[in-house]
């Protein structure tokens, strides 16, 4: 675990970002062509700790991968028969909430764990969901354990999904497999990072698999085979929007090429954040470009369908004129760490006014000075202690290296961002 001095940047920032593949779209490809009815090709996979975790943990199942020796981008996979496993999770929320489902498909005794962290993310909704259908399921959090019998009977079960849209997910990605297929109904306070269900039903649809949405709140999946599809992987635009927020606090202009015309992926909708906060952005040729104003504005946002963001927004409150607020992500409190608290502290830290509400942050742009800023083993906390760094000097990132859970090289991307002129 290292420090890293964040660089600084005042002016002058003009750079294209490449973005690697979307951690999302990649783990929702893997896990379709692990049940698929034939062999499958993901082009542009993500290779992180996330996705690597997800395919080490389906090779462990009894699915072939084969990487292709000239692009470790473009992995093929195919399904054979699923059997008992140790599975690593690592922190993962798309390994231990998508692979549960499929493990019960399993004939034998799979094994889940993970890092001390995610042993406290919320996870029994969907081990309960499991046992509601019969599945023979040991524990509520990791480390649990499923004792697969080859297959699962489906049928309906209710769940409270407030706290994740991956326990809905989770279930979807394997309903069809299930003898009866699966109707999912959630109960409870408003699920958050539905573009992120969308995103699964879509990829569902390509695979051949229709899921009825026709009922608010109600997920229909119909039994039947999930057909082998080649898959190529949109780049990652929860990944793009810390580089995009570079140009927004430093006035400079950040592009981003491959930017899809539609996506299911939250992170297109930081477009319209940063619009908001004053950038001028602009799509054209599929390339989207931002351009920060000389003063960012400060913000009164709904995060709850894009959550994953909201470090990354969270950083530029801190440096907007005037009061910011961000609602509707008390599920935060679940994801890599407390993102509200960890959020606080460290904006706090470095001297700028940020108070945790019931249900999101309060922020008030200030100057900023340096010290250091903690990551607390995720990814978006550590790209935005970056943020910060690129206009205050003095900001050191602890555990840098956190970044590889979804993106391979971030101090390398970050440092040519910066150099490139
Ligand atoms: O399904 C997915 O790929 C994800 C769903 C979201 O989870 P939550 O619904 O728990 O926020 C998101 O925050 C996470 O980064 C990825
Ligand atoms: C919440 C996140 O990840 P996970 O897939 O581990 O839930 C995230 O990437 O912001």
């Amino acid at each position: 675990m290292s420090s890293w001095s964040a660089p600084t940047c005042t002016s002058g920032l003009n750079a294209t970002v490449e973005l690697p593949g979307s951690k999302s779209i990649t783990n929702r490809a893997l896990v379709l062509a692990a049940l698929a009815d034939g062999p499958s090709t993901v082009r542009g996979t993500l290779r992180s700790r996330d996705t690597n975790l997800m395919l080490g943990a389906l090779e462990a199942l009894g699915v072939e991968v084969r990487v292709d020796p000239a692009s470790d981008t473009t992995v093929s996979l195919a399904p054979g028969p699923l059997h008992g496993a140790e599975i690593d999770c690592g922190l993962a929320g798309t390994v231990m909430r998508f692979l549960p489902p499929l493990a019960a498909l399993a004939e034998g005794r799979v094994r889940f764990d993970g890092d001390p962290q995610a042993r406290v993310r919320p996870q029994t909704t969907i081990l309960d969901a499991l046992r509601a259908l019969g599945v023979a399921v040991t524990g509520d959090r990791l480390p649990f354990v499923i004792d697969g019998t080859g297959n699962v009977r489906g049928g309906e079960v209710t769940i409270d999904a407030s706290g994740s849209s991956q326990f809905v997910s989770g279930l979807l990605l394997s309903a069809a497999r299930f003898d009866e297929g699966l109707v999912v109904r959630h109960e409870g306070p408003p699920v958050p990072s539905t573009p992120h269900i969308d995103m699964t039903v879509e990829m569902l649809a390509t695979a051949g698999v229709a899921v009825d949405t026709s009922e608010p709140n109600v997920w229909n999946v119909a039994p039947g085979p999930i057909r082998a599809v080649d898959w190529t992987v949109e780049p990652d635009l929860s990944n793009a929007a810390a580089f995009l927020a570079a140009a927004a606090v430093t006035g400079g202009v950040v592009r981003v090429p491959y930017w899809p015309a539609v996506t299911t992926q939250p992170g297109a909708r930081m477009a319209d954040v940063l619009a908001a906060m004053g950038c001028t952005v602009e799509h054209l040729d599929g390339t989207l470009s931002v351009h920060g104003p000389e003063v960012l504005k400060a913000v009164n946002l709904d995060l709850r369908d894009i959550g994953e963001l909201t470090p990354t927004i969270a950083a530029l409150c801190a440096l907007a004129d005037g009061e910011s607020e961000l609602t509707g992500i008390a599920h935060l409190r679940g994801h890599e760490t407390d993102r509200l608290a960890a959020l606080t502290t460290e904006i706090t830290r470095l001297g700028g006014i940020c108070t945790e509400t019931e249900d999101g942050l309060r922020i008030t742009g200030t100057t900023l000075h340096g010290g250091t800023w903690e990551s607390y083993a995720d990814h978006r906390m550590a790209t935005a202690g970056a943020i910060i760094g690129l206009v205050t000097p003095g900001v050191v990132v602890d555990d840098i290296e956190t970044t590889s859970k979804t993106l391979p090289d971030f101090p390398g991307m970050w440092t040519k961002m910066i150099g490139q002129e």
